[in-house]
């Protein structure tokens, strides 16, 4: 296949699915640009493109605002993976995932990985409070001396266990009709992160591309074209931080 085509043609498609305000925008920022900047409310949606390894994923961030919940639906099809996000300090945006956000995975692929995903873990955590896990600096000195430093922001109140995210996990795979035992362990596929710092986004993207592998090989054994076509987003408005990277 001629490169100009390969690079257009995402060989599988991730889709981060969550209520306005969660974080979606900053972790994928996160992750494709290694920085936490200022947002604007997603405005229908907008790609990534991440070369992993030979293969290209393509990443969409979706709007949580509820005005663009009809095109949720599009956004997943075909989606190999979906990442469910909420805030851990907001209890309804865990609510929501299940009441609006988790019908609309209906048109991903049958074999979907789910990931649950906590974001904002740094403002309950001292430990994703930083020191930043993934520095804009490039590496710290080895001879750093550690002396007690006051959280950044006060510390709020946890409104969404551990536990509670599990439990999600395994209502998303009874509502999938999928057999828990037969399915990825929700300890695994359960993450705490912090676009902020950059608490567990590496960790989160990667499992899941990891875990997308075998769904390109399976495709490209059955020498199926893409499910992906990049020239739909014509048709869909952007973030003001753009997209694409
Ligand atoms: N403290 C903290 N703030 C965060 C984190 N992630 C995002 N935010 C802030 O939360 C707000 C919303 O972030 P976005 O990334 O725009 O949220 P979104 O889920 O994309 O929202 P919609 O596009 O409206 O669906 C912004 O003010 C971010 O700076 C985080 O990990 N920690
Ligand atoms: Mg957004």
């Amino acid at each position: 296949m001629p490169q100009a085509t390969r690079t257009k043609k995402p060989d599988v498609k991730v889709v981060i699915l969550g209520d306005m305000n969660v974080g979606k925008t900053s972790l994928l920022h996160r992750y494709t640009e290694r920085k936490f900047k200022d947002t604007i409310s997603t405005v229908g949606g907008a790609f990534f493109l991440k070369q992993w390894g030979p293969y290209n994923i393509s990443i969409w961030d979706t709007a949580g605002r509820e005005q663009f919940h009809g095109l949720g639906s599009m956004y997943c099809r075909g989606a190999a993976a979906v990442i469910l996000t909420y805030d851990v300090t907001n209890w309804q945006s865990l609510a929501e995932l299940e009441n609006r956000f988790l019908s609309l995975t209906d048109t991903a692929n049958t074999d979907c990985i789910f990931a649950i995903v906590g974001n904002k873990a740094d403002l309950t955590d001292t430990l994703a409070q930083g020191p930043d896990t993934e520095s804009e600096q490039g590496d710290k000195p080895q001879s750093v001396v550690m002396c007690p430093t006051p959280p950044a922001t006060p510390l709020q109140h946890k409104q969404v266990s551990r536990e509670d995210a599990v439990a999600l996990y395994g209502r998303v795979l009874r509502y999938k009709g999928l057999e828990e035992k037969a399915c990825l362990p929700a300890e695994r596929m359960c993450f705490e992160t912090s676009a902020k710092t950059g608490y567990n986004v590496d960790v989160l993207f990667e499992t899941l591309f990891d875990l997308v592998l075998p769904s390109i090989l399976k495709k490209r054994s059955e020498g199926e074209s893409s499910t992906v076509d990049l020239e739909m987003p014509m048709e869909v408005k952007r973030t003001k931080a753009g997209c694409c990277a």
